[in-house]
């Protein structure tokens, strides 16, 4: 049986504080009945994902988008069909949405959102609705206090809400010492550390989550911490990016976008291959390699979650 090929426009739609989205229930009578789904529908021949998110949207819920940004876009096998969501994540609209098709229609907080029934093609779209567009990873400090300001400073002045401790130069003891006070800092800011380090250590440093090493995300069999948890990864190349998503990984980043100086040697990808990847990925990704935040609009455009960096956050 050759599987029909469905393209599907789908919004992430953000209340103006951005603590939540709007859902709406499918009816029972259509496939995937009473699940909870971002609203949207099947393109019409010839529109792009963008027409065809505001006639849907103008259908189901009578709001007109202004503004919106791509998101995420998902291939995922259904047993009768090929379909790929191309979720958009819209910020601005008028009118106030209601179910004019007689559906359901809810503001969700984005920490309920994981207790809510969806297709199972959904669970990227609710990571990538929930992370920011910046990814910072801490650099090389030889001393505490200079560290605690750098991360202070981009906590406060550049609105980091996602940050790795990345600290390979330091002994456990040490490392340990400087989670506590990231994570400190962190609260502070409503911003998630994620600690980049063995996933041990959760049980020591009460952080948001782990990020893998290409090296760990290689040796292991299973996703080592629990879902409540963030767990993301480094991938370089396909097999890598397959892996991440075998053992579970909420989100990764894909290395090197271009030649930096901290590898040198490792020749850059480019935006065309980085795209190619990222089509294939289910789930989000961030550019990493010579990234500054310049660079997080051309991002999303090819369908990245955004872009981690160290020099551009680091100061
Ligand atoms: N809108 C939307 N569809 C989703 C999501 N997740 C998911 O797997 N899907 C699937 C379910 C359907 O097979 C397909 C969307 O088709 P649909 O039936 O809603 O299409 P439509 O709004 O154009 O409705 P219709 O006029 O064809 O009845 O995508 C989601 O979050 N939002
Ligand atoms: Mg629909």
């Amino acid at each position: 049986m050759v599987k029909r090929r469905v393209h599907v426009a789908a919004a992430a739609i953000i209340s103006n504080d951005g603590r939540e989205v709007l859902l709406a229930r499918r009816p029972s009578n259509v496939d995937h009945g009473g699940l909870w789904e971002f609203p949207g529908g099947k393109l019409a021949p010839y529109e792009t994902g963008l027409e065809g998110l505001k006639r849907e949207l103008h259908e189901e819920l009578g709001v007109e988008i202004q503004r919106a940004q791509p998101l995420i876009r998902i291939h995922h096998e259904y047993p009768d069909k090929h379909i790929l969501l191309d979720v958009w994540q819209v910020h601005e609209f008028t009118g106030e949405p209601f179910g004019r098709e007689g559906q359901a229609v809810r503001w969700v907080p984005m920490k309920e959102l994981v207790n809510y029934p969806f297709p199972a093609a959904n669970l990227p779209i609710l990571r990538a609705v929930m992370l920011p567009t910046e990814y910072l990873i801490t650099g090389e400090e030889q001393d505490e206090a200079r560290f605690d300001a750098c991360l202070a400073r981009a906590l406060t002045e550049d609105s980091v809400r996602l940050v790795q401790l990345r600290a390979k130069g330091l002994d456990e003891a040490a490392y340990l010492a400087r989670a506590e006070r990231a994570l400190a800092l962190c609260r502070e800011h409503g911003a998630r550390l994620l600690l980049n380090a063995d996933p041990e250590l959760l049980d020591r440093v009460d952080a948001d989550g782990i990020h893998l090493t290409s090296e760990r995300l290689g040796a292991l069999e299973r996703r080592p911490i629990t879902e409540d948890k963030w767990l993301s990864a480094s991938t370089h190349d396909c097999q890598q990016l397959t892996q991440a998503a075998r053992i579970g990984c909420d989100f990764v980043t894909l290395s090197p976008l271009r030649t930096t100086p901290s590898h040198p040697e490792v020749a850059p990808m480019g935006w065309h291959d980085f795209q190619q990847m990222v089509e294939r990925a289910a789930m989000p990704v961030f550019a990493l390699g010579g990234m500054t935040r310049f660079d997080a609009n051309h991002a999303r455009a090819v369908g990245a979650q955004g872009i981690a960096s160290i020099r551009d956050f680091w100061k």
